[in-house]
């Protein structure tokens, strides 16, 4: 049995800031002389164990309608038929009582609408029914990387600072000292609709909303209607609202004591004077009228307005409110093969697409979140049963996964059947809950209150403040997951898929807006092999200079950047070989596969020239660096020395760790420009600093923003080394009103399936030393949706090719198929270097 990595909620990345490898570089000359084109093999080196692999193919077989309905439809319906049972399966929990989706779905909403507590009961649910256990159950769940990464102190600070504004100089300042531009214009209610519900539709300015309201269907994106309990909901809704027009964190604005010094912006002093309209049948014009006589008319949004139009209007009645968001709606899998199932010919052979369905998958974990509901901290456990032999046969093993603070979440992989439980801090013993992971109980809520009515429970709350029993921000996080956990019913049923993020998020619509800049471009991925192509200025390497000093902030500002960049140009080419570029071009363009929808991940071939790979290789190895060798020899395992990455990671995070700065030297800087590129998002984020022309002056900035990416994580995998399939995205804070996650990640592979590293030196095996090239290693997705893959798909090790992938769907999910493994180096060495890049706004 395998052993999770310990997941402590301290382990976070701050180990990127620890250290910058410094190194001398006389001996690139030799090394890197002899590296040319041809040694990355061309093309036809590259192959996916699925039919990813077989894109080139599919152009070929687009005629071939017969030869597929007749040799693979049975196989396929069956196919379909057993994962349809397991989609099935997550969505009982919120069908049980309406057997069909389209008009029981409708029914079912409008017969929940005037009642919370009916809602309450319906989704707060059983969470122990419905245990799925699989043959998989006794593998370990592998924590995520860590969760809730901002320090609380950071967070507290820049609260005060924000406060200190609104204090100092009205809220112009706060909104500056708050953030960069893309911080100002940043929505987390952008895209929450409370007006477009029919039964509101009185005045004039309702309908004019109405007419406005587009529906978007670019990047798959549906309406999703929620419904949500009246009181607490309007708060933590109307915190968010003034949150975003004020740019400050929303716990602020609901936190009494705040809200005191936020004046007539705070949150109860508005909803107090709504509440006096109450009974009266308002209309929208009276609520957005209060609305204006306390905050700027500029920071009046109509949504706003139509939110607490609604609390104003369902206050006497106790009606639950509705609004709308977009969801993610995940293509079928046939649209995934263009070519080989082109919708047309699909009806035109007469075959129904449903026959063409996805894969069943032999891997079966998937991301599990628990949140802690209660006002103390508790552990939590993975109980992985009984050991079954040696001298501590027959007692309980379990594993710390992690602490979670009060009103926070901590993620782990895990697979159906896992058992977990909850204890308090100073006892494991002192059990105060147990989970069963099961496809469709993925996110658990800890609450000590679960077992009060609503009315005692909110008895039960208001006491707690009155005895001081708890923080207005504890009152706040707990409500806040209470409007996440009803959101998440509404989008499972939508989606089927589990709602991992917290409610609301900023959807990426695909087009061009003001959203964009507050959430990172993404690649479509509309069918397996789709080509994008993207122009980058940073040419490949193809020489080193003899001196690579690391880089200062005055290496960043504009004169001295352009100049380093000039004098780089003598060793860059856009040719791998170099030299052979007489046109003398600046820019060379790069093409993105996508090799899968669903995840969506795409690869970049020759992403590195042969020596920008051997310098981040001897980075990795050289004399002053060897930090991954190290790290591979880490062996923290309890059970039998059984090697994993994670173990390796945890031990590496107390020691040096193999992360490089951008700053460590103009190659690599240039790398991560190129990265840049790739994303499609300003290098400038991935600074420490982001500081846009307009606000830059005279006025030394505060700290506000730290870089969107992390350090680059060299990695070093020998014989028998692998990293077992887990998840790269983090769950924020719920309190955290920017919500940042990891966005993408990107693989760089440097060696290649058959290279060798000898003396350092990355080469293609001449035969001779066979023994030592590079087998296994792939990088698989276990659990992307194909057709004929029970294994989802598998990236074969390509030196120089890049692999990016999302950890986030378009509508601010998190992606749980992003899930991924480090297969099992059979033979050889792999090095990998990692880059993971955050949503565009950290706070
Ligand atoms: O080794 C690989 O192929 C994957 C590495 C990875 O997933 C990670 O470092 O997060
Ligand atoms: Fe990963």
């Amino acid at each position: 049995m395998m052993h999770p990595l310990d997941n402590d909620t301290t382990m976070d990345h701050q180990i990127h800031q620890t250290m910058s490898l410094k190194m001398t570089s006389s001996s690139y000359e030799t090394v890197y002389s002899e590296q040319n084109e041809e040694e990355y093999g061309g093309e036809d080196e590259y192959s996916y164990s699925s039919s990813a692999g077989e894109d080139e193919d599919y152009e070929e077989e687009e005629d071939n309608d017969e030869d597929y309905s007749s040799n693979t439809n049975h196989k396929i319906t069956n196919d379909f038929k057993q994962h349809f049972v397991a989609i099935g399966v997550a969505i009982i929990a919120a069908l049980v009582t309406h057997m069909h989706i389209n008009g029981g779905y409708m029914t079912w909403r409008e017969e929940m609408r005037n009642d919370w507590e009916i809602l309450m009961k319906r989704f707060g649910g059983n969470k122990n029914e419905n245990t799925i256990v699989s043959n998989n159950a006794a593998a370990a769940p592998y924590a995520a990387p860590s969760m809730n990464y901002i320090p609380t102190h950071q967070r507290k600070m820049a609260s005060e600072k924000a406060m200190e504004g609104y204090i100092k100089e009205d809220h112009q300042y706060a909104r500056k000292s708050g953030g960069h531009e893309r911080a100002r214009e940043y929505r987390r209610t952008d895209g929450l609709s409370f007006c477009p519900v029919a039964h509101l539709i009185t005045s004039p300015a309702i309908t004019a909303a109405v007419d406005d309201s587009t529906s978007t269907s670019s990047n798959n994106l549906e309406d999703v209607e929620f419904l949500l309990a009246l009181d607490p909901s309007v708060r933590v809704l109307h915190s968010y609202y003034l949150a975003d027009a004020l740019g400050v964190e929303s716990s602020m604005v609901y936190e009494d004591p705040a809200a005191e010094l936020l004046g007539s912006y705070g949150s109860d002093v508005i909803l107090k004077d709504i509440d006096l309209l109450s009974g009266e049948e308002p209309t929208l014009d009276q609520v957005k009228h209060i609305l204006e006589s306390h905050l700027p008319s500029s920071l009046v949004d109509n949504e706003h307005a139509c939110l607490l139009h609604q609390y104003a209007l369902n206050k006497a009645t106790g009606r639950s409110i509705r609004g709308t968001t977009k969801a993610y709606v995940r293509p079928h899998v046939s649209t995934f093969y263009r070519s080989k199932f082109p919708s047309h010919s699909v009806a035109a052979f007469g075959k129904p697409a449903a026959k063409v369905g996805p894969a069943p998958l032999s891997f079966t974990g998937f991301a599990t979140k628990f949140i802690n509901l209660s006002t103390q901290p508790v552990k939590l456990y993975w109980d992985a049963g009984r050991i079954s032999s040696g001298p501590r046969e027959g007692q309980m093993h379990t594993v710390l996964i992690g602490t979670v603070q009060s009103m926070e979440s901590i993620g782990t992989a895990s697979h159906p059947g896992h058992q977990f439980f909850i204890a308090t801090t100073y006892d494991k013993d002192n059990v105060l809950d147990r989970y069963t992971a099961t496809v469709d109980e993925q996110v658990w809520y800890y609450d000590p209150l679960e077992d009060l009515s609503l009315e005692k429970r909110v008895e039960e709350m208001d006491k707690m403040t009155k005895d001081k029993k708890w923080t207005a921000k504890q009152r706040f996080g707990r409500e806040a997951w209470m409007v996440n956990q009803s959101f998440s019913r509404d989008y499972l049923v939508k989606t089927r898929m589990i709602w991992l993020a917290n409610f609301p998020q900023p959807y990426h619509d695909g087009s061009n807006t003001a959203l964009e800049k507050v959430s990172n471009h993404m690649w479509p991925a509309e069918y397996i092999g789709q080509v994008h192509t993207f122009d980058t200025n940073h040419l490949y390497f193809t020489d080193l200079p003899q001196e690579l000093e690391s880089l200062t902030k005055q290496d960043y500002e504009p004169d001295m950047e352009s100049q380093r960049l000039s004098a780089m140009e003598q060793f860059q080419s856009t040719s791998l070989k170099g030299g052979t570029d007489s046109d003398n071009n600046k820019s060379m363009s790069l093409n993105v596969k996508v090799v899968s929808c669903a995840p969506r991940v795409v690869e970049v071939k020759k992403f590195l020239s042969p020596v920008e790979v051997q310098h981040l290789i001897n980075l990795a190895s050289g004399e002053t660096g060897n930090i991954p060798m190290e790290l591979s020899r880490v062996s923290a395992s309890p059970n039998g020395g059984k090697r994993m990455r994670g173990d390796a990671m945890a031990e590496v995070r107390s020691s040096k760790g193999g992360w490089i700065h951008r700053e460590q030297d103009v190659v690599v800087d240039t790398i991560f420009r190129r990265v840049a590129d790739l994303l499609n998002i300003d290098e400038r984020l991935m600074r420490d600093h982001y500081t846009p022309e307009d606000l830059v002056g005279d006025v030394e900035l505060p700290p506000t923003h730290d870089r969107v990416v992390e350090a680059m994580q060299l990695l070093r995998y020998d014989p028998g080394d692998g990293y077992t399939a887990h998840h790269d995205f983090t769950f924020p804070s719920v309190g955290s009103r920017y919500q940042p996650r990891r966005f993408a990640s990107v693989l760089l592979y440097l060696t290649g399936e058959g290279d060798v590293v000898e003396n350092g030196v990355r080469s293609k095996s001449s035969g001779i030393n066979d023994d030592k090239a590079l087998e296994g290693g792939e990088t698989t997705f276990p659990r992307a949706i194909t057709t004929e893959n029970h294994d989802g798909i598998k990236i074969k090790p390509q030196s120089g090719k890049a692999v990016m992938f999302y950890n986030v769907l378009p509508d601010g999910n998190m992606d749980d198929l992003s899930q991924h493994a480090g297969e099992k180096v059979e033979k050889g060495v792999k090095y990998l270097a990692n880059i993971f890049v955050w949503d565009p706004i950290i706070n």
